[in-house]
């Protein structure tokens, strides 16, 4: 099997500073993810790495640069799945953690359980030896002055891959939404929610307004659709379709078919996206943007 990953970096309102940032922190990720996977490496590992960069990526709603609560404090969700056996870890609601999709993949790994939140996420975090972090540094002045405006950004991260085993795997991580109530857990760390992998069908990964993508259950459902023989295209459509009249939800999602399909698509007007195939990169924000180049060419110009 082929590799392939997908990555999104939030869908939403891109302001035209910040697409550049967006498109090169999208394009980096997958272009990380995909380097692993070249050398053997497996989907959930390359997930893990794409996800990690977006974090430490200032550009994006999700570890440094992670929106506020109503209290002016980053709380953040995060989710890892294994297509291979279903398993999955979560965290929610946790605090002072560079990386929430690494201690994501440590409660899959390490515990009995599938999500941890708030303080007991924290507690494990410590046990496991992820050191804290001061709340401070995950908040960049953009983030502050957005939520003191109480304006929303977009930029929860996520990937999704398959290795050239046929494992796929996906992963997501935010910060939520600007001035949430303390506590509050959204889609990004809920198993079909924020994301689902099944070897059996693929791997999909989702962004928006997450009371909206739980209430449809949105990454499980584009994977049914496509059970039910929908291409990843049409699955992504007809999901985002049904949020969209059935409940008034907007958002987006990447997917990755079992046999290396891929698709990337928005009910928003901008989604910040990227994916690798065949030594070959494409990108964009806008519906309709597709940018290709050859991987070679990619990493010579960053
Ligand atoms: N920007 C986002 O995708 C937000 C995220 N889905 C949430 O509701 O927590």
């Amino acid at each position: 099997m082929k590799p392939v990953i997908v990555v999104h970096g939030g869908a939403g309102r891109i302001f035209k500073d910040r697409e550049e940032g967006a498109r090169s922190g999208v394009t980096r990720a997958a272009l990380k993810g995909y380097s692993i996977l070249k050398q053997g490496g497996n989907a959930l590992d390359a997930v893990e790495e794409a996800v990690t960069s977006m974090e430490d990526d200032p550009h994006f709603n999700a570890g440094c640069g992670s929106v506020l609560n109503e209290k002016g404090e980053v709380e953040m969700d995060a989710i890892i799945m294994d297509g291979k056996n279903l398993a999955s870890g979560a965290v929610s609601a946790v605090k002072c953690i560079a990386n929430p999709i690494k201690l994501a993949r440590l409660v899959m790994e390490k515990t009995e359980h599938m999500l941890l939140t708030d303080h007991g996420a924290n507690l494990f975090a410590k046990a496991m030896g992820v050191p804290e972090i001061p709340g401070e540094k995950l908040i960049t002045e953009r983030s502050r002055e957005r939520w003191s405006k109480n304006l929303e950004d977009p930029g929860t991260v996520g990937a999704v891959a398959i290795d050239n085993e046929g494992n796929v795997a996906c992963a997501t991580s935010t910060g939520g939404l600007t001035n949430k109530l303390v506590g509050r857990v959204g889609d990004s760390a809920c198993i079909g929610s924020g994301g689902y992998a099944d070897n059996h069908v693929g791997a999909s990964s989702t962004t928006g307004h997450g009371e909206s993508m739980m209430k449809v259950v949105l990454a499980r459902l584009l994977l049914y659709h496509m059970e039910q023989g929908m291409s990843p295209v049409e699955a992504a459509d007809t999901a985002l379709n049904y949020m969209k009249t059935r409940v008034g939800g907007l958002g987006g999602v990447i997917v990755v078919s079992n046999s290396g399909d891929w698709a990337a698509r928005f009910s928003t007007k901008q989604m910040s996206w990227a994916t690798v195939k065949d030594d070959q990169l494409q990108y964009g924000i806008y519906t309709g943007e597709i940018h290709t180049s050859s991987v070679a060419e990619a990493l010579e110009s960053k």
